[in-house]
Formats: structure tokens, C-alpha cells, sequence
């Protein structure tokens, strides 16, 4: 039985990419879209989509939900939009794979908990890249051993938030191993506000936005004589599709919130 998606932001950067995932795959059916235009429209009447698209546009959400059975919600928009959309779905008991960052930590909780209400499984991911999540991985393990490091993020110039969703859940996963310490010399000053970056308990966070960039991170470790950097690089959006792919799959037989990809695999 194939699993039926209703996929939102299908006109953006991930989105489209993950429409040609879903459509080439042979298990997954997309059945509609969701976007906050084109509301009436196929995916087939919009220029950038191959015209045998014949999946329905909606602008309204619950109008979505109940004209069509949908097994999976995947979502690739923007931080407040993203939140409501995720909220909405599991309200409908339709399952939810989250790709949008920038959601904050009172957000999470709020899913976390209306997940479990609803016993949906919902997967949160910062970042669908396998690469990126041994990165993670990697860096917590040399966090044990040094506890001096600093996180580079460097992104496309389009993108809304700040530090990277990747960054923040790097930093979290090596604060878990990681004694709370600040670092740097202890009178350092900021001669220009934000010189240092973000400050996540002593741990600072870095964000780089250039054009040509696509989605790169390096952690750095700094110990006596020796430093240490992992780094991670997307050079296109193809590097995302098997982890959406391996989360539509997992999500559904999943009853909770499981927020990052490190958690399935
Ligand atoms: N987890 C991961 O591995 C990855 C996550 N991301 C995250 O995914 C998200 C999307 O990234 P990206 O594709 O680069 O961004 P884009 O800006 O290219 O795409 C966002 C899309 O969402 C649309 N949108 C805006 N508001 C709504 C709405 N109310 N309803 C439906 N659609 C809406 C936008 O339309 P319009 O342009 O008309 O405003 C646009 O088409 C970001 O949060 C990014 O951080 C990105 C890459 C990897
Ligand atoms: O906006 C992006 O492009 C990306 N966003 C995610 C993040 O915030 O970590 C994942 C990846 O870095 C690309």
C-alpha cells in the first residue's frame, strides 16, 4: 500500500526537490500540496512543474485535510508557518515530517506533548543529510575529550534563520557530554557587538550567509597543540531527499515526537 503525503512549500528550494522524490518513488503518493498560493491550481499548471502533474494546490489547510486521506504531512517552509502547519496536522491525526527550522524550544515541547496526546508519530529533523548527522554525531563524541569548540555554519543568503536549525542541534548534542564552561580569555570584550557569535553556555555559534553557498558546517575543537574540525557540506538539495524519505517511512510506525534524525538511524 503506498503512503499518501500532503507535502507544503512545494514551489521552494527543498520543496521541489522533494516533489521528484515523491513522485519517482513507487511507494509514496503525493495527493496534494500546500501553499500559501494557487489555491485551486495543479502542481502541473505552475511553470516550473512537468504539466502530467495533476496534484491539487490548497491554501487552506483544514480545506486540505478533509478533502483528502493523507498518511504523512511533510513540511518546507518557514519557522511560524511550519509550527502551525505541524500543529494542524497532528490535530488530524495525520503523521508529520518536519524539515522547516527555526522552531523555538517552547514549540517543540508544545508537539512533543500534542504528539503523545494524539499517539502520531511526528519527526522534527534539522537536517536530513546523513552526512551531516554523523558530523553531529562525531562531534559529540570529541566533545568528551575537548570541551573547546566553536560551531561555523555557512548558508545561502535566502535563508530566514539564524544560528542554522543543524547548529543549534549540534551545540545541544554536545552539550550533552560537554561541562559548561566560557570560553576565551575571561576579560575578552567585544569591540564590535556580535564579534564573538552566539553564546550557547559558553559555547559560540557562528552563522556565514553568502551567496554560491548551499548548507556547510565545521566544528572546531581547540585542545594544548592540536585542534580538531569535523565538517560537514550539502552541495545540492538531492543530499536531503533520502533522509525525508527514510522519516515518511519511519514516522509511520512511530507514536511520538522524535526530533532529529540521529534518533532512527
Ligand atoms: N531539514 C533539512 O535537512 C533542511 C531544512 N531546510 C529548511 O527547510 C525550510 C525551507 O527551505 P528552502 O526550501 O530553502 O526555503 P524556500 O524559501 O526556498 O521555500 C519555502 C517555501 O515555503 C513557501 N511558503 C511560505 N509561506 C507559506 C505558507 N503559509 N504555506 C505554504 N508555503 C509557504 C514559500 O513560498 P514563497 O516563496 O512564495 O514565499 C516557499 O515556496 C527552511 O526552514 C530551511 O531551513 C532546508 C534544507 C534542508
Ligand atoms: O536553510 C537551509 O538551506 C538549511 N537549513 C537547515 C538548517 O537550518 O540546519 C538544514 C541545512 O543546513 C540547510
Amino acid at each position: 500500500m503506498a503512503i499518501n503525503i500532503i507535502l507544503a512549500g512545494p514551489r521552494g528550494r527543498m520543496g521541489y526537490e522533494a516533489v521528484q522524490m515523491i513522485t519517482n518513488e513507487e511507494s509514496f503518493r503525493l495527493v496534494a500540496c500546500l501553499d500559501h498560493k494557487h489555491d485551486g491550481l495543479t502542481l502541473g499548471e505552475l511553470e516550473q512543474f512537468r504539466d502530467d502533474l495533476q496534484v491539487p494546490i490548497y491554501t487552506d489547510f483544514d480545506t486540505c485535510l478533509k478533502q483528502h486521506q493523507a498518511d504523512v504531512f511533510v513540511d518546507l517552509t518557514i519557522p511560524e508557518v511550519g509550527y502551525k502547519h505541524t500543529k494542524t496536522a497532528l490535530q488530524y491525526k495525520v503523521r508529520p515530517v518536519v524539515g522547516t527550522t527555526g522552531f523555538t524550544d517552547e514549540q517543540l515541547s508544545e508537539l512533543k506533548e500534542l504528539a503523545k496526546e494524539q499517539k502520531r508519530g511526528c519527526i522534527i529533523a534539522p537536517n536530513f543529510a546523513i552526512g551531516a548527522i554523523l558530523m553531529m554525531k562525531f562531534s559529540k563524541m570529541a566533545a568528551k575529550y575537548f570541551p573547546d569548540v566553536e560551531i561555523i555554519e555557512k548558508h545561502h543568503d535566502q535563508k530566514l534563520d539564524a544560528p542554522s536549525g543543524t547548529a543549534k542541534k549540534t551545540a545541544e548534542l554536545i552539550q550533552d557530554v560537554r561541562e559548561s564552561k566560557k570560553q576565551g580569555h575571561p576579560n575578552e570584550e567585544e569591540t564590535l557587538p556580535g564579534a564573538r557569535g552566539a553564546d550557547m553556555n559558553g559555547m559560540r555559534i557562528h552563522s556565514m550567509r553568502l551567496p554560491g553557498l548551499v548548507a556547510h558546517q565545521e566544528v572546531i575543537f581547540g585542545g594544548a597543540g592540536q585542534t580538531l574540525t569535523i565538517s560537514h557540506d550539502s552541495m545540492n538539495r538531492a543530499s536531503f531527499m533520502d533522509g525525508i524519505k527514510e522519516c515518511v517511512n519511519q514516522v509511520m510506525d512511530l507514536e511520538e515526537l522524535v526530533y532529529g534524525l540521529e534518533n532512527l538511524l
